[in-house]
């Protein structure tokens, strides 16, 4: 009997299908930027500082909608940008006058929201300068407990080489912080944005380690011999 045989397929196969997997997609997408894209690093340190102020300032509805708006735009456009660099670079090896022009409209358009982000936050900042001028124990409790927290984020998404105890002290420390930011909150959705932030370091910091592992060692744990130990 002849068995059919199947042309070999235009890609490697996916990991899994449906919902779950999609997601499991995108999310590797997210952290392959943060940990691959300077730029991405930099809106993402940002963003937990946005996340501070929203959350230690009252602020109205439409105010906190913008902020988050824009932060997420933000962080839109830059893995937009990233898709399109892997895309010229997959289609041009070599120096190519359109490929520079592609690319550098991409990163126009993330440069241009990062800018319209900077005057939206100072023109909230100074709408609500009374807020601000009243709020110094806020202010103070914000600092005090922020600028570690954002110290914490930073020391994760670095892409120097460290130990590991290094990456899981700064993210204890910076779920420490979030929790004691969670009890004097101005704004649940900015704590909440925090957080959000501080998982997607963690996971850059946890995802650059597995990157960094020698492939000789990955090699030899998935090796016959490792895989018959490991099962005898
Ligand atoms: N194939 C190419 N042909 C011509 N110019 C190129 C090419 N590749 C990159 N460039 C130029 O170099 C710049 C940097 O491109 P690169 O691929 O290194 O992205 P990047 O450093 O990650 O950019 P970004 O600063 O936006 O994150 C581009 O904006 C473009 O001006």
């Amino acid at each position: 009997m002849n068995v059919p045989v199947r042309p070999p397929s235009a890609f490697p196969p996916r990991k899994g299908s449906g919902l779950l997997a999609s997601f499991g997609h995108a999310w590797a997408g997210l952290i392959h930027t943060v940990v691959h894209q300077r730029n991405m690093r930099v809106h993402l340190i940002s963003g937990v500082l946005v996340g501070l102020v929203g959350s230690g300032i009252p602020l109205g509805l439409a105010e906190k909608v913008t902020l988050i708006f824009c932060v997420l735009l933000i962080f839109f456009a830059e893995i937009l940008n990233s898709a399109l660099e892997h895309l010229v670079d997959l289609a041009v090896q070599q120096f190519d006058e359109k490929a520079r022009l592609t690319k550098d409209a991409a990163a126009a358009g993330v440069l241009v929201l990062a800018l319209g982000t900077v005057v939206i936050f100072a023109a909230i900042l100074v709408h609500n300068w009374d807020t601000v001028r009243t709020s110094t124990e806020a202010i103070t409790r914000q600092v005090a407990l922020g600028l570690p927290l954002t110290a914490c984020v930073v020391v994760l998404v670095l892409p120097h080489r460290r130990p590991a105890v290094v990456d899981v002290g700064a993210f204890l420390g910076a779920a420490a912080l979030l929790v004691l930011l969670f009890f004097e909150t101005a704004s649940l959705v900015f704590t909440a944005l925090t957080a959000g932030l501080v998982v997607i370091a963690g996971a850059a910091a946890y995802q650059r380690r597995r990157e960094a592992r020698p492939a000789a060692q990955d090699m030899t744990a998935d090796s016959p011999v490792s895989r018959n130990k490991k099962t005898g």
